[in-house]
């Protein structure tokens, strides 16, 4: 059964209730639009920090925001998954169905994921809708990333004691066309406003 909202639904005793408080209520509320800034880059490349840094600017202005990073996601919603591919797909599609809630609730929500494959980040993106979703490429060599190292886990990936580790032995495919390519070598501070710009060029937030 095809719900209006391009969703489908294997009942069709389950029908879409609308509620009539809107999603642009909520957002003339929040005083701006509800999106989704997706980051995606290697482990290490700067996805949480950068993320992190862009909502603290954010918050400082007023917007509603929520930052829902893959360390913390698969502590709770995602804990059942791993890392093969079947595992990553469910992961970003639990989490892109989240983010689309967030988004109607008209918030803006940063999502830090490696989210390796080209078809799950597309996936989202056609779920959000246009507009909705800029993809950020957080873009760091992986020698740079492997040096960083912040938990061990490259050295454990060498030393064979992690399978199925991002760059090492499973693949991750860069965005061929992503909305924003930072160079992760770059200063936070420097990336920063790269994104702000982005967001009022977008009109997702006031200039
Ligand atoms: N095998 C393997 N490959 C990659 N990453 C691993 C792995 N095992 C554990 N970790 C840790 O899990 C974090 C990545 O989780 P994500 O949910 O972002 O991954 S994915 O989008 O589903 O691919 C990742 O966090 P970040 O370093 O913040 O990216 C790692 O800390
Ligand atoms: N632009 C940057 N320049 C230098 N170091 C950075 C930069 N961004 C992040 N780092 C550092 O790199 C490490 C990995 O950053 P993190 O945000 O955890 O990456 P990810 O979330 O992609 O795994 C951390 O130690 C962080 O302090």
């Amino acid at each position: 059964m095809a719900l209006h909202n391009g969703s489908f639904l294997k009942d069709d005793n389950v029908v879409w209730h609308p509620h009539a408080v809107t999603r642009a209520d909520r957002e003339k509320q929040h005083g701006h639009r509800g999106a989704v800034l997706w980051f995606t880059g290697l482990s290490g490349s700067g996805k949480s920090t950068v993320a992190g840094a862009l909502e603290q600017a954010l918050h400082a202005q007023g917007i509603s925001t929520y930052l829902l990073d893959g360390d913390n996601v698969r502590h709770g919603l995602c804990r059942d998954l791993g890392f093969t591919d079947d595992d990553r797909r469910e992961n970003i599609r639990r989490v892109g169905e989240v983010a689309k809630l967030m988004v109607d609730a008209g918030l803006v929500v940063l999502t830090a994921f490696i989210s390796p494959h080209r078809a799950e980040r597309d996936m989202v993106r056609n779920l959000l809708g246009e507009g909705q979703f800029i993809e950020v490429f957080v873009d760091t060599p992986l020698a740079i990333c492997e040096a960083r190292d912040p938990k061990g886990l490259y050295k454990k990936a060498r030393a064979g004691e992690l399978k199925n580790f991002t760059g090492i032995d499973s693949e991750y495919q860069p965005p061929e066309v992503p909305d924003v390519h930072l160079n992760g070598e770059q200063l936070v501070t420097h990336l920063v406003p790269q994104l702000l710009d982005v967001m009022r060029q977008r009109a997702i937030i006031n200039p």
